[in-house]
C-alpha cells in the first residue's frame, strides 16, 4: 500500500486551469488556461510547460486521431496544430447568443467531442443563468445540440461499459447521469446521482477510474472526491492545498497518477498569499487506482 503524495508540478499559475488530458504519445499533460487564453503542455521529463497563446478564452483541449489537437475556443470548435501554433475554426455554436463561451469538453468512446457553453462570468460562479447548452462535434464536423438552459456546463465522462454519460452543470450542485447510446451519441433519462455537500462547494471537472468510480474536482472546495455512481455514495476525499480545484484526469505511467488543475481568478491578495500555488497543476500519486486513456476525436 503506497501512501498518498500531492505535489505541485507546474507552479506557473493559471488564471483558470482546466481540461487536463494525458497525451501518451508526447508523454505530457495538456491543459488550458481559460481566461489566460492559452493551451499548455507540461512535460514531466523537463518539468517545463510550453504554452500556445490563443485569441479567445480556450476552455478544453482533446486529442485528435489524425494527430495534433482540437479545442473549444470562444464559441467555436477549432483545430490546433501544435508545432505550427496554428488555430483554425471548425464550426461555431450559440450563434443566437451574444455573451456565451464554451466551457469544459471531452471526447466520447466513439470519438465525438462533447462540450457545453455558459454565459461569461461577471466573477467566479456569478453569471446570467440558463444561457448555456450542451453540444457534440461529430467526426464529420457537424454539430448536434443536446439541450439548453445550462448554467455552467462542466465535467463529463462515460461509464466503462459506455452505457451512461455523466455530466455536471455546476450551479445545480449535482452530478448527473444520462443513459447513453454509443451507436448514435444520443443521451436521455437524466437523473442526479450525487448532490454535493456544503463544504464540497461547486462541482467542476470530472473523470472516471478503472473501477468505474467518478472523481470530481470541487471548485472552492479544495478537494477531489471519489463517488460511486451506483450507490450515490462518496467513497473518498482528497484535499489539496488550494481552494479552487477545477478538474482532474489520470495520466503518467499506466495512468496511475492523477493530475488536478486549479484556478487563481477571483482570489484577492490575502487569499493568494495563503495559497501561493493557486493556479498550479498538482500530481497525486499513491491513490491505488488507475484511470483510462483519453479518447481521441475521430474527425
Ligand atoms: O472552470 C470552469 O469550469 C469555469 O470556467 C470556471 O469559471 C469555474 O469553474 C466556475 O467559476 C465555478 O463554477
Ligand atoms: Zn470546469
Amino acid at each position: 500500500m503506497s501512501s498518498l503524495r500531492i505535489e505541485c508540478v507546474a507552479k506557473e499559475g493559471c488564471r483558470i486551469g482546466e481540461s487536463p488530458v494525458w497525451d501518451e504519445k508526447e508523454g505530457a499533460l495538456l491543459c488550458v488556461d481559460i481566461t489566460g487564453r492559452k493551451v499548455c503542455r507540461w512535460s514531466p521529463l523537463t518539468g517545463e510547460t510550453q504554452a500556445i497563446p490563443v485569441d479567445a478564452p480556450v476552455s478544453s483541449v482533446a486529442l485528435r486521431k489524425s494527430g495534433d489537437y482540437v479545442i473549444t475556443l470562444g464559441t467555436s470548435f477549432a483545430a490546433l496544430k501544435w508545432k505550427e501554433e496554428l488555430v483554425t475554426t471548425i464550426t461555431q455554436v450559440d450563434k443566437d447568443k451574444a455573451n456565451t463561451r464554451f466551457n469544459d469538453g471531452k471526447v466520447d468512446p466513439a470519438g465525438r467531442y462533447f462540450a457545453g457553453t455558459m454565459a461569461e462570468e461577471i466573477r467566479p460562479a456569478v453569471l446570467e443563468r440558463h444561457q448555456g447548452s450542451l453540444y457534440t462535434l461529430l467526426p464529420d464536423l457537424s454539430v448536434v445540440k443536446h439541450f439548453d438552459q445550462v448554467d455552467i456546463s462542466n465535467g463529463l465522462d462515460w461509464s466503462l461499459d459506455h452505457r451512461i454519460f455523466f455530466y455536471i452543470d455546476s450551479l445545480s450542485y449535482s452530478v448527473d447521469a444520462f443513459d447513453y447510446d454509443l451507436q448514435t451519441g444520443k443521451i436521455g433519462n437524466r437523473r442526479s446521482i450525487y448532490k454535493l455537500e456544503k463544504e464540497e462547494s461547486i462541482p467542476d471537472g470530472m473523470c472516471i477510474d478503472t473501477e468505474g468510480k467518478l472523481w470530481v474536482a470541487c471548485y472552492d472546495g479544495g478537494r477531489v472526491i471519489r463517488l460511486d455512481p451506483e450507490t450515490g455514495k462518496r467513497l473518498q476525499t482528497v484535499k489539496l492545498p488550494v481552494d479552487k480545484t477545477t478538474s482532474c484526469c489520470f495520466g503518467g505511467k499506466d495512468y496511475s497518477e492523477m493530475y488536478v488543475t486549479s484556478a487563481s481568478d477571483g482570489m484577492d491578495k490575502e487569499w493568494l498569499s495563503r495559497q501561493p500555488q493557486a493556479g498550479g497543476i498538482f500530481k497525486i500519486t499513491g491513490l491505488g487506482v488507475k484511470g483510462i486513456p483519453p479518447y481521441p476525436f475521430a474527425g
